[in-house]
């Protein structure tokens, strides 16, 4: 479905200014009768209007608003001003309605696209949103009365400055709720199952090209399904943070790849640290060692260094803001460096649905780029004999496998994933191996996307 961009404030809807002119006796003043920029607040309809939608659908409709306009990641938007002032049973709703419109986006597009009258139709951002938001939960979610997803999308497509749409949206959204829900079918295309899971098709193809097909099928299926609980260990260490498994086992590994060192404390650097969750693993695991943390972005770090000192074992974890690839001299070398590098993270769809929309193909090329020269610069900081893990959670190669063949030469040797010797797995580390070498795939493996090579120096 196309749709007309248009400019977005930090009150879209005009929804601030209209609780003004409640407030202030419940009258609208007539000025909002006339037609005027969503800027310029609510007409009169339009106030009216939004006082009919429930705090949690209007909440998610100003986010869902604010990440198509590229002013916010869901998840800082989702725990900030937006619900700060809502119930928990209202944040829940938002935020099932925030990720899972997110997640559907591309497959609901492609359903309400067929229900217009002219499938090519270009409608105003407001429109399409207040469609998909209906769509979603008449659709995807079971506990919504198709009453309240119809009438409160046809409120706030009226609250954006749109009442012309309004009867559109009602029609198409009638004849959605009269649509049998979305069904397995025996046999799909890959464009077939990319569209009705929500994802894009050139993606899917290199997956499928990449994993083989039902492998790619259940990474959308796992991208498409609410982040549960982990699947990879066998119980989980109340003692560290809560993070993704994948994300928790690249630490473990780290830790267990940390060599002896006699007459001196270990020294460990991890090189792209915020926010934190690896760190902690490893300053938990590693007692004794020194361990540095970096990253290169002031306000990741202090975020970073608040959440360690939730946690005794972190206190002698030495956190900087620097650029992995400039670290001064005189820090000097390290015997275990985690190079935990930034990526596209298509192996975390699930939990950053909107990746999906904003990554274009260009994108792994800067990415991969940005990633030779933080390992180049990472793996001049090993001392020798010392090791290195890079890893990603990305699940395109180029991101992975090719970054390290292009930057790694004859002095260093890959060490097995298996014979790190991580304990606590629900599952069998082979099964998670690849060329000796950490690969993960949702839906697969019980935990998101991860990459991670174990490097020696030898020489
Ligand atoms: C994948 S995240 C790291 C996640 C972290 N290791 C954890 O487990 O919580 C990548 C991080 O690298 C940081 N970063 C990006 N470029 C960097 C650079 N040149 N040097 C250091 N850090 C960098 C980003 O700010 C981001 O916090």
């Amino acid at each position: 479905m196309k749709s007309k961009g248009k400019s977005v404030k930090g009150d879209p809807l005009g929804f601030d200014a209209a609780a003004k002119v409640l407030a202030a006796g419940g009258r609208v003043p007539k000025k909002f009768a006339k037609a005027r920029p969503v800027s310029a607040g609510p007409t009169l309809g339009a106030a009216q209007a939004q006082a009919k939608v429930t705090p949690a659908r209007r909440a998610a409709f100003e986010i869902l608003m604010l990440v198509k306009a590229g002013k916010g990641h869901s998840d800082e938007l989702l725990h900030g001003q937006w619900t700060d002032k809502l119930s928990e049973a209202d944040t829940n709703l938002t935020t099932a309605l925030v990720m899972g419109v997110l997640r559907w986006e591309i497959a609901l597009d492609a359903r309400l696209r067929t229900l217009l009258q002219r499938p090519d139709q270009r409608l105003a951002e407001p429109v399409a949103m207040a469609l998909r938001l209906g769509a979603f939960q008449l659709l995807h979610m079971d506990r919504i009365p198709a009453h309240a997803a119809l009438s409160e999308s046809v409120e706030l497509c009226r609250a954006a400055g749109e009442p012309h749409a309004t009867g559109m949206v009602n029609a198409v959204l009638r004849k959605v709720a009269a649509l049998p829900k979305p069904g397995t079918k025996v046999f799909e295309t890959t464009a077939a199952f990319a569209e009705r899971l929500g994802h894009p098709l050139w993606l899917v193809e290199r997956w499928v090209e990449n994993y083989g097909r039902d492998a790619a099928l259940k990474i959308c299926e796992a991208d498409q399904s609410e982040s549960g609980e982990g699947g990879v260990f066998s119980e989980r260490d109340a003692e560290l943070p809560s993070i993704d498994d994948g994300s928790r086992l690249v630490a473990e590994i780290a830790a267990k790849a940390l060599p002896q060192v006699e007459g001196r404390a270990a020294r460990v650097w991890d090189c792209c640290a915020a926010p934190g969750g690896k760190t902690l693993v490893l300053a938990k695991r590693a007692e004794g060692a020194e361990v540095l943390a970096t990253d290169v972005s002031t306000k990741r770090m202090g975020q970073m260094e608040s959440r360690l000192k939730r946690f005794k074992y972190a206190k002698g974890v030495t956190c900087e803001v620097a650029d992995a690839a400039k670290l001064p001299k005189d820090m000097g070398t390290f015997d275990l460096v985690l190079c935990d590098v930034p990526c596209t993270g298509t192996g975390t769809l699930g939990r950053n649905p909107e990746i999906r929309e904003r990554l274009k193909v260009e994108e792994l090329v800067r990415q991969s780029q940005r990633q030779r020269e933080i390992l180049a610069a990472a793996l001049g900081r090993v001392a020798l004999g010392g090791r290195l893990v890079y890893s990603t959670c990305s699940l395109e190669p180029e991101e992975n496998e090719r970054v390290v063949e292009a930057v790694i030469g004859s002095a260093w040797r890959v060490v097995p994933i298996e014979e790190m010797g991580v304990t606590g797995l629900a599952v069998e580390m082979h099964s998670m191996a690849q060329d000796g070498a950490l690969r993960t795939l949702p839906g697969v493996h019980g935990c998101d996307g991860f990459y991670a090579v174990v490097l020696e120096r030898t020489a």
